[in-house]
């Protein structure tokens, strides 16, 4: 593989006419963090599962960690992509275990049937779950998890196949301040972790977007607005244009804050 984890070359996606996303051309390096911030509707989670593989675009080129989509076979690909989002979370039976979702992650599927697993999977499942402070949730099942473990085991779930790019499709979202707080800190490592993959997040907030995110995209209306160096894209303009109201948007111990202006 070269240094291009992903590739996309005129990527539109339309749907019962609609055109969710227009013209994207977008790359992400090996070792790069980025995150994809646009308002509600704006094709964040489309451009997300293009990524995954999960979407074939309607039009344009995509390369995933090397492979051009529609000449590859995606399931051998998708083991080598984490992927978290609300969409794999519903898809959880309802007594999966823990162990066993984070388990079945080496496979990209979901629901435990009849694969083995060796106890260096297992072993790797409980230090996954344990650098996510999951430890003492390996019993418990899935369906009986707070909104914050639930993000936290999905994660380590999709690094459990040691992905070479990890998709966290709002990682944050419904989760408490403290909840919030957590979850930021642990991607924050992650992010500062040169053995880590490459990562894309979604959010709608700057606020949640962790330390250590190298770039950004925002994007509106299934068009990119900018992207680029996480500094040089945060600007009020840009935010501004991105939300469609006039932001104020400041950096403070490496964090990022927006509010209306006044
Ligand atoms: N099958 C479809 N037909 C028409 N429009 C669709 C279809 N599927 C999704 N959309 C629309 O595409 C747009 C982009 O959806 P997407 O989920 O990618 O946005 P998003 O930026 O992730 O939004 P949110 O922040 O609200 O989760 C939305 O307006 C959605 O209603």
């Amino acid at each position: 593989m070269t240094g291009e984890v992903l590739q996309l070359h005129g990527v539109g996606v339309r749907r019962d006419g609609a055109a969710l996303l227009r013209n994207i051309d977008w790359t992400v390096n090996e070792s790069e963090r980025w995150v994809i911030i646009g308002p509600n509707g704006a094709g964040k989670t489309t451009l997300l599962q293009v990524a995954a593989t999960t979407l074939h675009p309607s039009e344009g080129t995509v390369s995933v960690l090397g492979e051009r989509l529609g000449k590859t076979d995606v399931f051998d690909l998708r083991p080598r992509i984490g992927f978290t989002s609300a969409a794999v979370a519903e898809k959880v039976p309802a007594n999966e275990k823990v162990i066993d979702l984070v388990l079945t992650g080496s496979y990209a599927i979901i629901g435990r049937w009849k694969e083995e697993y060796d106890s260096t999977d297992l072993t790797r499942a409980v230090e996954l779950l344990d650098a996510l402070g999951c430890a003492s949730l390996i019993r418990r099942r899935f369906s009986t998890l707070s909104e914050g473990e639930r993000k936290r085991v999905l994660i380590a779930r999709a690094l459990m196949p040691d992905p070479e790019l990890l998709l966290l499709d709002e990682p944050a979202a419904g989760l408490d301040l403290g909840g919030r707080e957590n979850l930021l800190a642990r991607l924050s490592r992650l992010a500062d972790d040169p053995m880590a993959p490459s990562m894309v997040l979604v959010t709608h907030h700057v606020e949640e977007v962790p330390e250590g995110f190298t770039h950004a995209l925002l994007i509106r209306r299934g068009s990119v607005i900018a992207m680029g160096k996480v500094d040089e894209v945060f600007t009020s303009r840009h935010l501004t244009k991105c939300f469609g109201l006039p932001l104020t948007v400041e950096r403070q111990d490496g964090r990022w804050y927006a509010r209306a202006t006044r």
